[in-house]
């Protein structure tokens, strides 16, 4: 079941946390999330999940920033969640969509208990400006059925900013021969 937008208001503070919360980003059962003004983008080519990529930081300037098809943006919105006893899930806005932006590949779901901002996994289908602020996606929440184990990942709980894929974690480190 998912819950209403009504619900997600009434359960604010309490089991789902939303901040900075305002009314108006509230749908019939989603809230909109903002887009923060910072970008990562991998440097290399050719990326590599068993080690870290480089990367570099870049701002959506206040005219824009337009996107390029083919390459890889991390954002993050401004706002952090977190939902306790409710699956949070990510989904795009279909004005967003229209204009060929993905928000996510393949990663809308979320932990219940997972706290901090959401990454976003933004590419695009033709080159189109997007702006810093705006409403890019949209969360729900949905019930979870039985007893759960609490969310304790290190990679991306609790955290501070955006963040770029921590795959390479779940390596075994190398080892070096003579
Ligand atoms: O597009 C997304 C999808 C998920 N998340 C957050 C919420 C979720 O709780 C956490 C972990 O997501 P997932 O379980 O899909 O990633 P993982 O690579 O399996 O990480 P973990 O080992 O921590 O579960 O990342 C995002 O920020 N952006």
């Amino acid at each position: 079941m998912i819950l209403s937008g009504k619900e997600i208001k009434k359960k604010l503070g309490k089991e789902i946390h939303i901040a900075p919360f305002n009314e108006a980003q509230l749908n019939p059962n989603s809230y909109n999330l903002r887009l923060h003004q910072e970008l990562l983008v991998y440097e290399n080519q050719v990326l590599d999940m068993k080690e870290p990529n480089p990367y570099r930081r870049i701002q959506i300037p206040e005219e824009g920033l337009v996107l390029q098809p083919g390459e890889l943006y991390l954002g993050r919105t401004i706002e952090t969640t977190r939902a306790d006893c409710y699956v949070p899930m990510l989904e795009g806005r279909s004005s967003v969509g229209r204009l060929g932006i993905f928000i996510h590949i393949t990663a809308g779901l979320g932990h219940v208990g997972a706290n901090g901002y959401w990454t976003l996994e933004i590419a695009c289908i033709k080159p189109v400006r997007i702006y810093a602020g705006v409403e890019i996606c949209q969360i729900y929440f949905s019930e979870l059925q039985g007893a759960y184990t609490a969310y304790n990942s290190k990679k991306y709980h609790n955290n501070n900013g955006v963040q770029p894929s921590l795959m390479y974690t779940e390596f075994a480190p190398k080892v070096e021969h003579s």
